[in-house]
């Protein structure tokens, strides 16, 4: 079946009750039948759900509390004192206060607070970086907490950075083959490692709660792809299905989220669905999650593949490049800067 046919009983199969989950042990695996069975897994929860979780995504667990334990280090400092991280100041690298960004513009404001980071060497002494060089204008240096005041911050989530990085590069040639393509498809297209991380706290709501101003208002991601680690017992992430229907997406332990976002929904015509989700923090504790979103290099075009689009599915999206739809994503979302 062509993929605008795949695409278009997607559109008419009964809305999505449950995310699904994929087991990427064999994700190396050489036998091309092995490989096939994988890539129809991704392809229909692309199609139909635009959310999974995957386990054994290969991301150590001392990777993962490292970021976690340090994040919390950082969130405790002084308001003052992470306000001079400011991401605002830094074409959105750094820290955002809660109630800063609005991702719902319905909405007013989320209750979340956050530091937000992109591409760096581990190595502080490596000079300045080439793949930083065509960012465009999402140009604009890290910044981070001083080791006095959040130790081994810069460290440990950077670590965990390279780390999902790495994940999400074996993803991407599923997803090419999914859309068959060749799948060294999206080689060219994230030489620079256009991936942005946050991790983000969210302070327990309780009580009569405002639905305008939750965790996170509802809303779409802006890349390709976002890897998404959960704190374990908090249930909090909702997915909306075409029947306009919050599902749950809790954490499952050794698993990690993956799901679409704006930029595939462009290449792909729609074919590939970024869905809309929210996350709303009623545990009476805080919840921290790390987000890591993964797009095509800030100078690519986002043009419809054409195995997308045909006399009865026409584009539906103006090209741009891949840097002026993430900062214009940006700009709505924390204000023009
Ligand atoms: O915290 C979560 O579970 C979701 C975060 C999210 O959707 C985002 O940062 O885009
Ligand atoms: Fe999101």
């Amino acid at each position: 079946m062509s993929l605008v046919n795949a695409a278009q009983a997607a559109d008419s199969a009964e809305a999505f009750r449950n995310i699904p989950i994929i087991d990427l042990k064999d994700i190396g695996s050489s036998d091309p039948a092995v490989r096939a069975a994988l890539v129809d897994q991704v392809r229909d929860a692309c199609m139909n759900v635009g959310f999974l979780y995957v386990s054994n995504h290969g991301i150590p667990d001392a990777t993962i509390d490292g970021a976690l334990s340090t994040a919390k280090t950082f969130f405790s400092l002084p308001l003052e004192k992470k306000m001079e991280l400011d991401l605002t100041k830094s074409n959105f690298k750094g820290y955002n206060p809660v109630l800063s960004s609005n991702n719902d513009p319905g909405n007013g404001g989320d209750m979340h607070e956050g530091f937000e980071f992109g591409w760096e060497e581990l190595d502080a002494h490596s000079g300045p970086d080439a793949k930083r060089a065509k960012d465009g204008v999402m140009a604009g240096a890290n910044v981070w907490p001083t080791s006095s005041d959040c130790p081994g911050f810069r460290e440990s989530v950077l670590s965990y950075y390279h780390a999902a990085v790495g994940l999400g590069r074996k993803l991407f040639p599923l997803f090419a083959l999914a859309l068959d393509l060749p799948e060294n498809f999206f080689d060219d297209k994230t030489k620079n490692a256009a991936a942005i991380m946050r991790v983000l706290h969210y302070p327990p709501q309780t009580g009569p709660v405002d639905d305008r101003v939750i965790g996170i208002g509802a809303h779409t991601d802006w890349e390709c792809f976002t890897i998404l680690w959960q704190e374990p017992g908090i249930q909090a992430l909702q997915v909306l299905n075409k029947q306009n229907q919050w599902i749950d997406a809790p954490p499952i332990p050794g698993t990690l989220v993956i799901n679409l976002g704006d930029q595939f929904a462009r290449w792909t015509n729609d074919v590939f669905k970024s869905t809309i989700h929210r996350a709303i923090n009623r545990s009476g504790v805080r919840r921290y999650s790390i987000p890591l979103f993964f797009g095509t290099d800030y100078h690519v075009r986002l043009e419809p593949i054409q195995s997308c689009v045909s006399s009865t599915r026409p584009p539906k999206y103006e090209v741009v490049t891949a840097g002026e739809y993430v900062k214009s994503r940006f700009n709505a979302t924390y204000g023009q800067h």
